[in-house]
């Protein structure tokens, strides 16, 4: 079995990673994460989207749950209406730990490309649903929400995409 790569094993300097603070309640943690965010646009490290005036990121790396939700945005959830924050909270995730923060779309579709990688069969009838051809008449899955200004590129293995 292929051991997991780790942020840590890759050759990204540590003064160029921005960790959670996860000191503060949750959100106190997204609007601290959003301030430094700003700062990072502001001092030019991160692109503005001409288009959004949101951060652009060249590339957003997302995984996908069993349910179709990215990053910690759920489907049916409120937070996937957000329009103005750039980072936001949640306090009730269906999914464990309840208190999360995340990017809202918004930042999220101004990236310039997103790889959404999905692994394993407990995937598989999410991703028929998102990439296959049922369900045209159901609300969109958070994963279907995705769309940055450039590319997506959706990455399976054999067992997530075994009902395409
Ligand atoms: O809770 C989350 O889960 C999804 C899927 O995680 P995985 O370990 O099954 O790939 C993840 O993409 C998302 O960022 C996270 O909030």
């Amino acid at each position: 079995m292929k051991k997991p790569l780790h942020l840590w094993q890759v050759p990204i300097l540590p003064g160029n990673v921005y960790a959670i603070n996860d000191a503060l309640s949750a959100e106190g943690a997204a609007d601290d994460y959003e301030t430094c965010l700003k700062h990072l646009v502001n001092s030019g490290v991160i692109a503005k989207s001409e288009a959004s005036g949101f951060p652009k990121f060249d590339l957003q790396l997302l995984g996908m749950g069993p349910d179709g939700h990215v990053a910690s945005l759920f489907p049916g959830h409120p937070l996937c209406k957000e329009s103005k924050k750039w980072v936001t909270h949640i306090l009730d995730s269906p999914k464990p730990p309840p208190e999360r923060i995340t990017f809202t779309f918004p930042v999220i579709n101004s990236s310039a490309n997103i790889a959404l990688v999905v692994c394993g069969g407990g995937k598989a009838d999410v991703v028929q649903r998102a990439l296959g051809n049922s369900g045209k008449n159901e609300e969109p899955l958070p994963c279907q929400l995705v769309s940055p200004e450039g590319e997506l590129k959706w990455f399976l293995d054999k067992a997530a995409a075994s009902k395409l």
